[in-house]
């Protein structure tokens, strides 16, 4: 409901005095930043000069530490101060450009006034640092307006709960400081603001969502409470929206003692990772540390196996041909691999290594095996029994350094160091030298007969080559991880579909070859970390796992395992399940998946992202027109234009041009495959400015772009163009949430091409909701 025109000039009245206060502290904060620049450019440029150096005598040494130590941390506390500094700056610039987007009065209970609260993306005090001119839209009084429409309402603080009357609420557009907008709201959160900021175009960055959050997604952001908070919601319900704010909500509900290294969000996709790079910042805070998980499996894997990325995996299983033998065996074997009952095997597997078949490496130098694996496991078995076998390692570890020690101490006499010493270039000599009086100090009658000298020189060579030896075993390389794991298939058994045997010979057959399946990715380092201890990653102590459908049983029970300590946000949609091994609603929220305590599980069944029409049409592809609602804004109603093999590429740019001639700026041509997207990439090239997205594209532009489908995840586009969604090319059920997904990327229009009869996929979408053109 819009405002009387004396209300907006009493509300625009009160943004220019904020706007006065923001300017004078602005004023005030700069001067300081300016000392404070010159203190620290001072600090720096003299810092040798203000400090006493004396190292002559011991009492000397520990002056002169003391003082180099102080002026250190003078100059450390100066530039925290103007980093500080720096920042409130910035979050002053951001409230100046729009100081604030909500008001509350609320009256309290106990009092006989109503309190007017505004909201902003920080708080502001007056003038006098008494009253907050605008408040923290993270702050518990904050929750109100969120929570409640006028009328009764109450909110929490960390000591209790306060109730009373909300007499109004008021929503504003402001730009540069200027008011362009004021609606008097009633029951949710202004339609008229969401309607406002959805028929926006798409950006490639997502945008905060501050100004407008609904009450179901106020439950994800502030549940403080739950060890494991999981989500199941709708394709653009805002899952991805609601956890960055639940992070910077977090970041200042825990502000004395959690920062963004302590929270880590794993994503479907490094160019996900640049899409919502920009929301934290855009609050005043910093990012949290983001990874996908495939990235992190890879770094625990290291470089001895080549690991497949998920990707590729998708594209085997969506490329290939079911009658080739093959393919039936793998996808029998991703099924096996995702399941915990390989997590059972891999136990099972484990508590026999305890007692027979661990796998090491012969330590051998210059061709000759100075300690054999059969020896390393013989010392591995003669430990006590009842010690993990990571602790057994620890102590072959430290066996295995003191033996080299014994092999390098003999090696000195051999004839090669003799040979080597006498092929020491001047400069290794010195280098040798200066080694030397490193490690035992400046020794000027070291190199005085020839004796000392060459006993010195062996010595320094015999180390030097046991080098790289003895840092692989400081980094456990002795342990034969991949004979391990391909020995699993040769010593262990399991109820499978298909033939456990011709899983394991395929397993076995890549892994000879120094690979490794995506699939087989988190078996190995659940198996790795069994026998290597870890740190368990100890300073995460929040986890956000966006799209979290499409990780396995197993991979859940590993990341758990790897993180302990953390509390978990889960978040996914199982109709947008894209790997075979795909998971259910009841599979996504069963707490057993993820052992982790106490679970609060919330559904989100409102679709923002997409028009009316669109979701009216995406939601019977997964047969969720119930449980899926669409928001109330309006569109074009999507499109499905037949065509042949020989038409396709015209009718593709046809849509193009009437899509950019409405003046969208994202489009999106989206195939199943990226061998489609090649295809259709190299024909449309020289004809339409169009780039091609792949698994490594880690940053998103304006305009054209061509990718399939799965790389789309979690990302939007003002149009999309289904490019064959045809029956012989969507067929397969388990390629239904695939399709679901690019239809669901769209924000303002969608259209589909099919190449001959339509997908069965859309055989529940009333033909009253599209337009069909022949
Ligand atoms: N409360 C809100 N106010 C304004 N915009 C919102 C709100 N909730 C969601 N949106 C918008 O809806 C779109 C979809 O949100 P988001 O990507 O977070 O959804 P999602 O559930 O993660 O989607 P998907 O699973 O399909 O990737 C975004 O453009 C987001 O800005």
């Amino acid at each position: 409901m819009a405002i009387e025109k004396n209300q907006w000039l009493e509300e625009q009245k009160r943004v220019d005095h904020v706007v006065d206060v923001i300017d004078e502290k602005a004023k005030a904060l700069t001067q300081s930043t300016e000392g404070l620049k010159g203190d620290i450019i001072g600090l720096r440029k003299n810092f040798w000069e203000d400090v006493t150096v004396n190292i002559d005598e011991p009492d000397d040494i520990i002056e002169s530490h003391a003082s180099i130590k102080q002026q250190s941390e003078m100059l450390a506390e100066r530039e925290r101060s103007h980093k500080q500094y720096y920042k409130e700056l910035k979050t002053l610039e951001r409230l100046k450009e729009n100081p604030y987007f909500g008001r509350i009065d609320f009256k309290e209970e106990s009092e006989d006034k109503a309190e007017s609260i505004y909201l902003g993306i920080a708080s502001l005090m007056d003038e006098k640092n008494e009253d907050f001119l605008i408040y923290d839209w993270r702050a518990p009084i904050s929750s109100l307006y969120y929570d409640f429409s006028p009328g009764e309402a109450e909110y929490q603080t960390p000591e209790s709960k306060i109730k009373g009357i909300m007499e109004l609420k008021r929503q504003f557009i402001i730009r540069s400081s200027q008011i362009k907008g004021v609606f008097d709201t009633g029951v949710t959160i202004g339609d008229e603001l969401l309607q406002e900021v959805l028929g926006h175009h798409s950006d490639t960055q997502m945008k905060s969502i501050v100004a407008t959050i609904q009450k179901e997604q106020n439950q994800i952001i502030r549940d403080d409470k739950s060890p494991l908070l999981i989500v199941q919601g709708a394709a653009g319900s805002g899952k991805t929206s609601a956890a960055l704010q639940r992070v910077a909500y977090l970041l200042y509900r825990y502000r004395e003692t959690l920062t963004a290294s302590n929270i880590l969000l794993f994503s479907p996709n490094p160019l996900f990772n640049s899409y919502v790079a920009s929301v934290l910042p855009e609050l005043g805070e910093e990012n949290m540390e983001q990874t996908t998980f495939y990235h992190y499996l890879d770094s625990q894997i290291g470089e001895a196996l080549a690991v497949e990325d998920p990707f590729q995996q998708i594209e085997y299983t969506l490329s290939l041909d079911e009658s080739d033998p093959n393919y039936k065996v793998r996808m029998a074997g991703i099924k096996l691999k995702s399941s915990l009952n390989f997590k059972t095997l891999m136990d099972d597997y484990l508590t026999r290594l305890a007692t027979e078949g661990m796998r090491f490496k012969n330590i051998v130098f210059r061709d000759k095996t100075l300690i054999s694996a059969h020896a390393i496991s013989d010392y591995f078995y003669s430990l006590d029994p009842h010690q993990s076998i990571a602790t057994r390692i620890e102590n072959v570890q430290q066996w295995l350094i003191k033996a080299l020690r014994k092999h390098a101490k003999r090696e000195r006499t051999q004839v090669w160091v003799e040979e080597e010493i006498e092929l020491l270039s001047k400069e290794a000599y010195l280098k040798a030298f200066q080694e030397l009086e490193e490690t035992y100090g400046n020794r000027e009658d070291s190199f005085d007969d020839h004796e000392r000298e060459q006993q010195w020189l062996s010595q320094y060579i015999v180390r030097r080559h046991f080098k790289p030896l003895m840092r692989k075993i400081k980094q456990l390389k002795f342990i034969h991880l991949s004979a391990l794991y391909q020995q699993l298939f040769e010593m262990m058994k399991v109820d499978t579909e298909a033939s456990w045997e011709q899983i394991a010979a395929q397993s076995i057959e890549h892994i000879q070859s120094h690979q490794l399946y995506f699939e087989d990715a988190a078996p190995f380092v659940y198996l790795k970390s069994h026998l290597i201890k870890q740190s368990h990653h100890a300073s995460i102590r929040h986890i956000f796992l966006d799209e979290a459908q499409d990780y396995t049983p197993f991979q859940l029970a590993l990341l758990k395992a790897a993180f302990p300590k953390s509390r978990w946000t889960v978040l996914g949609d199982f109709n947008q399940a894209i790997y075979p091994q795909t998971t259910n609603v009841h599979a996504l929220f069963a707490e057993e998946r993820y052992q982790l305590g106490t679970t609060q599980r919330i559904l989100l069944n409102k679709s923002y992202r997409s028009t009316f029409e669109i979701t009216q049409f995406t939601s019977p592809i997964v047969n969720q027109e119930d449980r899926i609602e669409a928001f109330n804004r309006h569109g074009e109603f999507p499109t499905l234009t037949f065509g042949t093999a020989e038409s396709q590429q015209s009718l593709i740019k046809e849509r193009v041009r009437m899509i950019e001639a409405k003046g969208y700026e994202t489009i999106a041509l989206i195939t199943k495959t990226a061998l489609e997207s090649d295809r259709l990439y190299q024909a449309f090239k020289g004809e339409l400015p169009v780039r091609m997205m792949t698994k490594k594209t880690s940053h998103f532009e304006k305009g054209l772009v061509i990718l399939p489908a799965y790389l789309a995840k979690g990302i939007e586009f003002d149009a999309v163009i289904v490019t064959n969604a045809s029956r012989t090319h969507y067929e397969r059920e388990e390629e239904r949430k695939l399709f679901y997904t690019a239809c669901t990327r769209a924000m303002h229009e969608l259209h589909l091409i099919s190449i001959g009869e339509k997908s069965h996929f859309l055989d529940r979408v009333p033909n009253a909701r599209y337009h069909v053109y022949t």
